[in-house]
């Protein structure tokens, strides 16, 4: 989804809340108009956007110039708050897209933040460790005086990790003596005052918003009557299929795309869940896909990835690990005949030039924007289930939450503590939005979302007087 249609979406939604009411008595006429115009101003605009360049000496001697961002899209919730990628594919406008949708993720799942993210030109596998601490260390160089534990918060993201946060929140201090700094980044080790269960949190979450869709909500609406007319039933039966397949005793299949921090996880936990009975049939990463029709031996391709940061390409390793798979290219999975297909990578995988190519029931987006606009609609017209990003993928910034309060308070939470707190915030987030789309009939479920996160992003200008 690009950062247009992104705005688009906003704005349609803002037209809606406005048309709605029963939102914001107070107002009436001109001048309920002209706040939404300017509310909508403010929420499609970005705060802040900072390029720079990182010099870095590569082992080889060589000087290596590598581009740098941080995008700061709005803060009328909390302190700006999102995670920095490390990748070769980062550009400008994917940073600013992803910061908005932080802006409205963390709104949708009301926590106190704002939205913001980051990018690094670079692809971490190519560098060393050397290279790496070097490239984090003068990321916060450039950046720090937009940063800071009450300003600007930032994460792991793609190609970043616990280990890249140490080093950037060992730089901060350095650059910003006295302090608060450990609250600066989260998403660190736990050594280093870091979450328990912060690296699973997102993975957990996205597994999460699918099971409570699947195993609580439909599970328990058994009579299509509970559910508004139109394509609503239609998605409520595609629901039901797998409910019934778990009820006869049939597993349910899953491909997973992308398996990194959030899809390995993702993965684990369909693999392991007693409540839901699931077959792993294809699984991808930046360079193949691994099919196995009976199943994959997910726990052992799990030990390689932590090795290795990448699946086993090639036959002789497969023999190697005792893994039976077939090798295909890494785009054949989005194709894979499955139930339910779980997105851990990249953006734009199902678009315009593929949508009717895919034969998921059930899409769950753990990446951020993998579904663009002229696909989602359709997929939502096929009578299939897309659960949206900013609902699915929370699970890592709700756990970043619970690392900034304690490093704020100098005390631990315990893993189960973090976890169990987690998952509850991601049910109740599920319910309110799951309930108000099947029982309301909004537009779509990522609409459905976008209405909830503007409603509250609405209310706070309104309330700080920042309308006019
Ligand atoms: N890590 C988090 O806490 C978090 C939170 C919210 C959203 N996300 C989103 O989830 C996605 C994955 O993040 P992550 O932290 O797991 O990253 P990661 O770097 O740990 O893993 C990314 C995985 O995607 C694979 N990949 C890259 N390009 C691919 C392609 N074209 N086709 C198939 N696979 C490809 C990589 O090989 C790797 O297996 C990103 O979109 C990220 O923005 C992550």
């Amino acid at each position: 989804m690009s950062v247009q249609d992104t705005q688009n979406l906003i704005t349609e939604m803002m037209q809606r809340l406005e048309e709605d009411e029963n939102f914001i008595t107070e107002e009436s006429g001109e001048a309920r108009k002209r706040f939404f115009e300017s509310g909508t101003e403010i929420l499609t605009t970005t705060d802040k956007i900072v390029k720079s360049y990182i010099r870095v000496p590569r082992d080889s001697r060589e000087i290596e110039r590598i581009p740098a961002y941080r995008v700061q899209h709005n803060n009328i919730a909390g302190f700006y708050k999102g995670g920095i990628r490390f990748s070769e594919v980062v550009n400008e406008e994917e940073v600013e897209n992803l910061a908005i949708l932080m802006t409205l993720k963390n709104a949708l799942h009301d926590l106190p933040y704002g939205g913001a993210k980051g990018g690094v030109v670079v692809h971490p596998n190519h560098y060393s460790d050397r290279e790496l601490n070097m490239i984090a260390k003068k990321y916060v160089q450039r950046f720090s005086p937009d940063l800071g534990p009450t300003h600007d918060i930032p994460a792991p993201d793609m190609g970043t990790n616990a280990q890249t946060m140490d080093w950037m929140v060992g730089e901060y201090k350095t650059i910003n003596p006295g302090e608060n700094y450990m609250g600066a980044f989260t998403g660190k080790s736990v050594d280093n005052g870091g979450a328990k269960g912060r690296r699973e949190a997102t993975g957990r979450g996205v597994y999460h918003s699918y099971k409570w869709l699947v195993h609580e909500w439909a599970k328990s609406v058994t009579n299509e009557n509970n559910v508004a007319d139109g394509v609503y039933r239609k998605q409520w039966r595609t629901l039901r299929e797998l409910v019934e397949k778990e009820e006869n005793g049939e597993p349910i299949t899953v491909a997973v795309q992308g398996f990194g921090n959030v899809g390995s996880v993702a993965a684990e936990m369909a693999y392991k869940c007693k409540d839901l009975t699931h077959r792993i049939t294809a699984v991808s990463d930046h360079q193949v896909t691994l099919r196995n029709l009976q199943g994959l031996d997910i726990p052992t391709l799990i030990e390689y990835q932590l090795k290795h940061r990448e699946l086993p390409a090639k036959q002789e390793l497969l023999n190697e690990l005792g893994v039976e798979a077939e090798i295909l290219g890494r785009d054949a999975l989005v194709t894979q005949e499955v139930d339910v297909m779980i997105f851990a990578a990249i953006e734009d995988q199902i678009v315009g030039s593929n949508k009717d190519k895919v034969s998921a029931k059930v899409m769950v987006e753990g990446a951020n924007a993998p579904i663009d606009q002229e696909a989602d609609r359709y997929l939502h017209e096929q009578g299939k289930v897309v659960i949206p990003d900013i609902l699915a993928n929370a699970g890592g910034v709700m756990v970043s939450y619970i690392e900034w309060k304690q490093d704020r308070i100098t005390e631990l939470y315990s893993e189960e503590e973090v976890l169990g707190d987690m998952l509850k915030h991601m049910e109740q987030s599920c319910e309110k939005v799951f309930v108000s789309y099947f029982t309301e009939g909004l537009s779509s479920i990522r609409n459905t979302c976008y209405m909830h996160s503007l409603k509250r992003l609405f209310k706070l200008l309104y309330r700080h007087g920042k309308l006019f």
